[in-house]
């Protein structure tokens, strides 16, 4: 914050300060780069405060508080704000490139990755006399109320014990207008507050737009995946007029998104982009990493994806149609009839992707769960036999050649896990599962890992990240896939949902005497048909290949060489024997299919693309 024309022996200490901190890997340097950092391939080191170079009174504070070594986001983001305030003079062509946006996961200690550097600089200009009024050094903004608390609470709590005399004040909504005039009265050093009580503040008259701009040095904004979302777009544009071009603009997030990007480009000036390695993906990461998946045909048809909710279910099918990816969706919702020609469709290759729920568990399944678990660590096959027979809407499905499941959505225990990648690899065939796991599922994830090394055939079973999809190929689906996934809304899953299901009952009675009349027209019914009347646009049908990158096409081209080698490319006829359950009406085709389930079951992979992108190559 302080902007000292620097001397060559400043510039060459930053220049070693930069070195050493792209070395210590995780920092992008430059704005194109966009979020990177090294995937996780460093063992993690403790760096002190001491070694960090922290005001003395700092150092001391964090003592005091019991905190010895700085978190990995501290580690990387303490030098590089103050690298930038070190070596950046007051000049505006000069400024460029010291803003920074940090991403990390929540919990990881991002709020002291911003308060120290920003307290340190402070207490540098306090012990120099050069503080800036007539208001507040340093702006916080943070989504909510509890969330200034929060932070205001963190700062008080540096400042305890620090001898000289800084100001942190919270100024929030609640509060009147007397009580914030007083609280902003000093003026403060920090204000911890909203986007709108600020720009309240500023409409009011309460805090000068001059004065704003005459003594702001530096602004934050924390938790700025969660900001948009609460309606701040406006606020912060409002103050954008009163921010002065030497403020150093901060951006804070547990999460890459769309909203996140909007805020740095609204706000900062050419960032630093800095991403820890584990970072999460949210929702729509999820769809765009399926998207890429399936478009560059990574993984082997037929795939069955599981997902934890119909309205999901229909969320994937909606956002894949729009790309020109068909599938269909199983549900405990569809009448018998459909469910069983849904099966018996997929089964006969006349479409390549599944998108399946699991039904919930009664009480009984829950116990059946627990004995699993058990059973679990004598014998898989065993485990497979049980399961199949107590599980959903897929229960005791015997799904043929299904070469790939996909867990979109974790299931909700190991158990269900097992059932769910027990659809592929049957009758000795091989198959491979690939998981897309988000943080908030990693303590299932680790037990799933924990249970698949209690059972035997530990050569064959192994998790692994996946190695086909690389970061670029995902980057280059990114804006398509927030777009579209954007345009699927609420109102249309319902819609689809609705109009599926009565799709699928009114020819519900025609498609049970169809299959006792007429077991080889499988074409009656598409379950896969668009769920929307709308052209799918060129440019999102196909990827143009300048965005394909070389090693995508190669790893595609490597997986459609496998299913030519398998020779399973052309769709298969059904044989009429194939369907022996029956239909009559005292047997229920679905369980009829369980006993006739082949025995032998082969799990070759189990493959994981994890949020923080460590299956990246
Ligand atoms: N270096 C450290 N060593 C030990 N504890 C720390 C350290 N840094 C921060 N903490 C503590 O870790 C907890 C989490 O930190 P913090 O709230 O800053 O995380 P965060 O990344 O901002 O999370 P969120 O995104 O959920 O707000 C806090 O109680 C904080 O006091």
């Amino acid at each position: 914050m302080s902007r000292v024309k620097p001397t060559p022996e400043m510039e060459e200490e930053a220049e070693e300060v930069r070195q050493e901190v792209e070395g210590a890997g995780g920092v992008e340097g430059s704005p194109d780069a966009g979020a990177g950092g090294e995937e996780g391939a460093e063992e993690e080191k403790e760096v002190s405060f001491d070694e960090l170079g922290l005001d003395e009174q700092l150092k001391r504070a964090l003592r005091k508080k019991g905190i010895a070594k700085a978190t990995p986001i501290q580690q990387e983001a303490i030098p590089l704000i103050l690298m930038f305030v070190i070596c950046n003079p007051i000049s505006y062509k000069a400024r460029e490139g010291k803003d920074v946006v940090a991403k990390a996961k929540t919990g990881s200690g991002k709020t002291f990755a911003y308060l120290l550097p920003l307290l340190h600089d402070l207490l540098k200009l306090s012990s120099e006399g050069r503080i800036r009024k007539p208001a507040p050094n340093a702006f916080i903004l943070v989504p909510t109320r509890e969330l200034c608390q929060q932070v205001y609470n963190e700062a008080s709590s540096l400042l305890e014990f620090c001898t000289s005399k800084l100001k942190v004040v919270q100024v929030t909504a609640s509060m009147s207008d007397k009580d914030i005039t007083v609280a902003l009265s000093g003026p403060p050093n920090i204000l911890v507050s909203t986007p709108a009580c600020v720009a309240t503040c500023i409409s009011k008259g309460i805090m000068r737009g001059s004065s704003i701009k005459e003594s702001l040095s530096m602004m934050i904004l924390d938790e700025a995946d969660l900001l948009l979302s609460y309606r701040c777009e406006d606020d912060l544009k409002a103050l954008i007029p009163h921010i002065p071009r030497s403020c150093q603009s901060i951006l804070m997030s547990a999460t890459s998104s769309s909203d996140v990007d909007k805020l740095t480009k609204l706000l900062l000036h050419n960032p630093f982009v800095l991403t820890l390695t584990e970072i999460s993906c949210d929702a729509k990461d999820k769809m765009l990493h399926i998207l890429a998946l399936l478009k560059f045909e990574l993984i082997q048809k037929k795939a069955l994806i599981f997902v934890n909710s119909i309205d999901a279910a229909f969320r994937l099918r909606l956002f894949l149609e729009k790309f020109g990816i068909r599938s269909a969706v199983l549900n405990a919702e569809l009448p018998q009839n459909s469910r069983l020609h849904i099966i018996e469709a997929f089964n006969a290759r006349l479409f390549d992707y599944l998108i399946a729920t699991d039904d919930a568990k009664t009480k009984e399944e829950k116990q059946t769960d627990k004995e699993n678990k058990k059973e679990a660590r004598v014998s898989r096959k065993h485990l497979q036999q049980t399961l199949d027979a107590e599980f959903g809407v897929v229960r005791g499905i015997d799904f043929k050649n299904v070469f790939t499941v996909v867990n979109f959505d974790m299931p909700p225990d190991p158990a269900g896990y097992v059932h769910r990648i027990g659809r592929t690899g049957r009758a000795n065939k091989t198959g491979a599962s690939v998981s897309l796991v988000s943080e908030e599922e990693s303590t299932i994830f680790e037990e799933i890992e924990h249970m698949l090394q209690d059972i035997e055939n530990k050569d064959t079973d192994c998790i692994s990240p996946f190695p086909l999809l690389t970061k670029d190929a995902v980057d280059s689906l990114r804006y398509r896939a927030q777009d579209v996934a954007r345009s699927v809304t609420t109102r249309d899953i319902h819609e689809a949902r609705r109009q599926d299901i009565k799709n699928e009952i009114l020819n519900s009675e025609k498609l049970k005497s169809h299959f006792e009349e007429n077991p080889r027209d499988l074409d009656l019914l598409k379950h896969d048909k668009l769920l929307s009347n709308k052209e799918i646009p060129a440019h999102l049908r196909d990827v143009p290949d300048y965005l394909i990158d070389p090693k995508t096409k190669e790893a595609s081209n490597v997986v459609k060489l496998s299913r030519a080698a398998m020779g399973i490319d052309k769709p298969q006829r059904r044989k009429r024997q194939g369907f022996k359950g029956g239909s009559g009406k005292s047997r229920d085709p679905l369980r009829t299919f369980s006993a006739e389930l082949p025995d032998g079951t082969v799990w070759d992979e189990h493959i994981v693309i994890s949020p923080d992108e460590q299956g990246y190559k």
